[in-house]
């Protein structure tokens, strides 16, 4: 409540909004929550036995937090009248009733607002029209429509088309980072909108919205209650305040790498740590002995279960050794429309074992680092990504260029490997780069940095970071755990993961 009154406060009509709704329908939760799960009417599926103030009832009665009767082809007489009904339904059970494009009509009815396409009218002339207490929803499908909207008094968004949908003909897909371009830009709450359903609901999860509008997948279903319930599910992870980090990665029996050393590195970064294992390897600090991929079914089962329940907010890729295991790492990751993707290009381990062959490089070429936020090549991994000898810093520069032009993803090369410097170099698709300086420490605990580094920039990235912070922070943290001399182990020994802020 605090933040929307403080929004209020920058202009006199939101205070009045808030002022009345608090006093008078002592309404203790703000409009973000409201918005929460949005229903939308369609009379399509309405029959003798199931009317739509049924429908309605039941799915207030199940967890939706607003309504809107959207109806495009009956008489105004008509819709004042079903409208009428609703509003009386939504008014018992303190739900905010909105009606779709029909100012006139809201007015009238007195309902407590109005929902207006780009199309409709405008949001000042329905602010006019309206008063002051009334809430003005806006779809929008740019950041300028937004601002504009905003600018002209909209208490909401709505934005879509997430998913394919055909409640509306004349609408078109928009990027979830588009949403969340718009969601993160605007002060006022944004609902997504188009095509949502329990199965694809979760994958809005870190575009900002607060809650999610729907249509089809409630008015449409068999069981309200059911359908109700699980959109329900998906709004309150959408509002989670937990983040989550996901790793897919080989496991390193000595703990230092792979697997453990992320997991380690999301808990010590305070973000919740998931793993799909690829590989089991049997490995400690003075090299690796054994290596054992899962098998693709089973690699597929781990990705499923995770996105299906506890989405992750940013992904690290390490270790992946067979092609089939790429291909089924990219089904997911595309069909799960996964976000914050740090690639590790594992190839050799510290100890200089192999870790991967030459065909399943090819194939994470293709597939994967597409699909990659930021892909964090050491100095040899970058080498054989850019065909280019690195022997200073300058070929580091041209090497993270030529990679982050044939992949079409950000690149930071590692230089780990240099012998004076612990430097890194970032270079983004939008052709800014940056070096990020670091601290050489001469100590023989760097088993492991690689795999740390990009699990501490995932975690960055879930928290809500942009690419270059993520990285700068991850840098103080792994200086921080190899300096800890942690000494373990006759070889190259692992880092203090457990060092944290
Ligand atoms: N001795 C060191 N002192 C400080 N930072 C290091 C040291 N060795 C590696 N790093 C840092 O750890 C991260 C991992 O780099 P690197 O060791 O090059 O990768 P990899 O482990 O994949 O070979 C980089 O940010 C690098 O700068
Ligand atoms: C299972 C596994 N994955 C990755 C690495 C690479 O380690 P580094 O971070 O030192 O490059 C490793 N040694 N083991
Ligand atoms: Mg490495």
């Amino acid at each position: 409540m605090k933040a929307f009154i403080e929004r209020a406060k920058q202009n006199n009509y939101k205070l009045e909004f808030v002022n009345k709704k608090c006093l008078n329908n002592n309404l203790k939760e703000d409009l973000s929550s409201k918005l929460n799960l949005y229903a939308i009417t369609d009379s399509s599926w309405v029959t003798a036995t199931n009317s739509l103030n049924s429908q309605v009832s039941k799915a207030i009665e199940y967890g939706v937090t607003m309504i809107q009767y959207r109806e495009k082809k009956k008489s105004y007489v008509q819709k004042k009248k079903e409208a009428r009904e609703l509003l009386e339904i939504c008014r018992q059970k303190n739900v905010l009733f909105i009606i779709d494009d029909d100012v006139l009509l809201a007015k009238e009815i007195d309902a407590d607002g109005v929902h207006l396409g780009q199309k409709d009218m405008s949001p000042k002339k329905a602010r006019e029209i309206l008063g002051n207490h009334k809430i003005i929803g806006v779809t929008a499908k740019t950041v300028e429509q937004a601002l504009e909207a905003q600018l002209n008094g909209a208490d909401y968004l709505g934005v879509g088309a997430a998913f394919k949908t055909d409640t509306k003909k004349d609408t078109y897909i928009i990027e979830h980072s588009q949403i969340k371009k718009i969601a993160s830009t605007v002060e006022i709450p944004v609902v997504a909108i188009g095509g949502i359903n329990k199965n694809n609901g979760m994958n809005l999860i870190g575009t900002n919205v607060c809650g999610l509008a729907v249509v089809k997948e409630i008015f449409s279903a068999e069981n309200i209650k059911e359908a109700v319930e699980e959109l329900k599910n998906i709004t309150k992870q959408l509002n989670r305040k937990t983040k989550t980090a996901l790793t897919i990665a080989g496991s390193d029996s000595s703990g230092g790498a792979g697997i453990q050393a992320d997991l380690k590195t999301f808990n010590a970064n305070k973000v919740y740590g998931m793993s799909a294992i690829t590989a089991i390897t049997a490995q400690n600090t003075k090299g690796v002995f054994k290596i054992e991929n899962v098998s693709k079914e089973l690699l597929d089962s781990q990705l499923e279960s995770i996105f299906t329940d506890i989405y992750p907010d940013a992904i690290k890729i390490g270790m992946i050794a067979r092609e089939d295991l790429v291909k089924v790492t990219y089904e997911k990751l595309t069909k799960y429309e996964a976000k914050n993707i740090v690639i590790d290009p594992v190839m050799v381990a510290t100890s200089g074992a192999n870790l991967t062959d030459n065909k399943t490089i090819k194939s994470a070429q293709n597939l994967l680092y597409p699909l990659a936020t930021v892909l964090t090549p050491n100095i040899p991994e970058a080498e054989i990504l850019s065909n280019l000898k690195i022997k200073n810093e300058k070929d580091m520069e041209k090497a993270a260029k030529i990679i982050t032009q044939k992949y079409k993803c950000a690149t930071l090369i590692k230089g780990g490997h240099c012998i004076n410097s612990a430097n890194d170099f970032l270079y983004e698709k939008n052709g800014n780069s940056n070096w990020i300086k670091g601290r050489k420490i001469n100590n023989s605990n760097t088993h492991g940095t690689g795999c740390t580094l990009s699990s501490a920039i995932a975690s960055n990235l879930a928290k809500g970071c942009e690419l270059k912070e993520a990285i700068i922070l991850a840098k103080k943290y792994i200086e921080k755990a190899i300096g800890a001399n942690l000494d373990l182990g006759l070889g190259s020994g692992p880092m203090a993961h457990f060092v944290s802020e």
